[in-house]
Order: structure tokens, then sequence, then C-alpha cells
């Protein structure tokens, strides 16, 4: 079975294929939005057949999910015992998740027909505005599944990657709000604001319940945000679709077994040839 992108993306409110006024007016307020607090959401970017397939293909391979735990900062760095105990740096999380590698979204099937579809790459392109962009090469890791259970969730973090591009399929029976202090570490490190943030008596901080089918368009490097924990049976899942500013890149081995759980050839030919992007 195939399916049409056309029945999954809704076009109607979105002709993102169609140069036009139509999709000017989406650019134009998506732009605004980034320019506005690092953030644009496209509300209702699937059709709700978009969803129900979408969603059924993620339960289909939901059991490919590689789990990975870890402890991390806001920073993703080491401890820092020279600091004062309660410096941001030094509040640890539990974080865990499962990724769904992308080998196991096969081409024509939802996801990838979403992904795939003539025009998508370029819409995205110019939301965002970048002039060096390309599709992330590594097969494990173009367009994945991020699988998250009760108790999980991200806690607070600021991104590495300089945006982030994430398709809601399924939400948690509750939990699971996008919170985050748009621009907070604009400037400088602003750690007094941070370490408020983290302490949940900040009132820089916005929160965003998205729904299964709205695009996310996220710039994350300067602005603190979380997934909050999530409660209930069902899983949460959101694809993270990666695009970076070199061609041909792919994850280093260790961090791609990592998050993945195993490496393919690529990744050990194209080990050290460039630097390596790391998508999370
Ligand atoms: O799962 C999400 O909605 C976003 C997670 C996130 O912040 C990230 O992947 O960096
Ligand atoms: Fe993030």
């Amino acid at each position: 079975m195939t399916y049409a992108a056309e029945k999954l993306i809704n076009l109607a409110d979105y002709p993102i294929h169609i140069p036009g006024p139509a999709r000017d007016a989406v650019l134009a307020r998506v732009r605004g939005a980034l320019a506005q607090d690092g953030c644009a959401v496209i509300k209702k970017f699937l059709t709700p057949a978009g969803i129900a397939a979408l969603t059924a293909e993620a339960d289909s391979v939901a059991e490919q999910g590689h789990r990975s735990f870890n402890r991390t900062n806001a920073y993703f760095t080491q401890d820092d015992p020279s600091l004062p105990q309660d410096d941001p740096r030094r509040q640890f999380y539990d974080r865990s998740n499962a990724f769904i590698p992308a080998d196991n979204f096969v081409a024509d099937a939802p996801l990838r027909s979403v992904y795939d579809f003539p025009g998508f790459d370029e819409f995205i392109r110019e939301c965002l505005q970048e002039e060096a962009f390309y599709r992330y090469a590594d097969p494990l890791a173009d367009v994945i599944v991020n699988m998250a259970e009760e108790g999980n969730g991200f806690p607070w973090h600021f991104d590495t990657n300089n945006f982030t591009v994430t398709l809601a399929i399924q939400n948690a029976e509750s939990g699971g709000a996008f919170e985050y202090a748009p621009g907070i570490r604009e400037g400088d490190e602003n750690f007094a604001e941070v370490a408020r943030v983290l302490a949940g008596t900040s009132d820089r901080v916005k929160v965003l319940e998205l729904e299964p089918g709205d695009l996310q368009l996220f710039r994350g490097r300067y602005s603190l945000h979380r997934v909050a924990p999530l409660r209930g049976a069902r899983r949460r899942y959101v694809a993270i679709f990666s695009y970076v500013q070199e061609p041909g890149m792919v994850g280093a081995p260790e961090r791609t077994m990592q998050l993945y759980g195993r490496t393919l050839p690529i990744h050990h030919q194209r080990a050290g040839q460039r630097n390596d992007a790391y998508i999370d």
C-alpha cells in the first residue's frame, strides 16, 4: 500500500508545494514567530487521516525503539565540583526515552511520504531562512520517531543544534507540555534566570500544548526548554526531521550506538572524515 502525501498533509490550509500568496502567508507567519521567540507551530499540518496513518506506522515499529538513559544538566556538560552546589550547571536530571531508528520508516510508508513530499524540504528551509541546508545523510537518523512513556520526559536543556523540526504524532494521556524560556541566554548565559527556570520560579516560561499533527520549528540553542513528565499508559510519539549544514554527514559511531543501539558500515567509513553532526 502506498500513501499519497496529499492525503496526509493538510495542503488545503498549507499549500507548501504551490508558490503564491497562500504559501507566502504561511512563511511570513512562521518567520515572524521564529524571530519573535525562536518557536513556530504549524497547527494541524497533518490531516486526521495523516495522524492516523503515522500513529499506526509508529505503533507497528515501536518494538524497534532503542531506549537510552542518562543523567544530564541543561548544557550536556560534566559535573564541575568547583562551582557552587546551586549553580545551574550542577543540576542534573534523569533523561530516558527511545528513538525508533530511521531505517524502520521505509519509502512510501506514511512518515517518509511526508518527508519526501516534493517541496517539504524547501518549505522548511525557507521557513528557517537557512542557506546551507541538507538532509542528514544518516540512514539511522534522517527521520526518526522519539517514543516516550509514563515518567519519561526531556528535562530542561539547551539544544546543540541550530534548529529542530518536529511533528507531533501522539500525546501521552497527560503531561508532555513543551515549556520554553525564549531567548533566555541571548547575549550571555544568564545563569540567575536559568536557575529560576530550573526552580520553577521564573515568569519567562511559555507553555505549548502541542497536538497530534502539529509541526514545530524551534531554535533551541538560546531558549531553555523541556518536555514535562508524561502520565498515563499511552506513549508519546514525535517525529524528528534532521537537516545539517553540509552534505553527506552521518553521526559518529559511538554517538550512534548510544542513541540507536547499532551502527551501519557508513558510520565507520565516514568517521573522522569531517566534523560529526550530533543530532539529538
Ligand atoms: O520531543 C520534543 O518535543 C522535543 C525534544 C527536544 O527538546 C529535543 O529533541 O531537543
Ligand atoms: Fe531540545
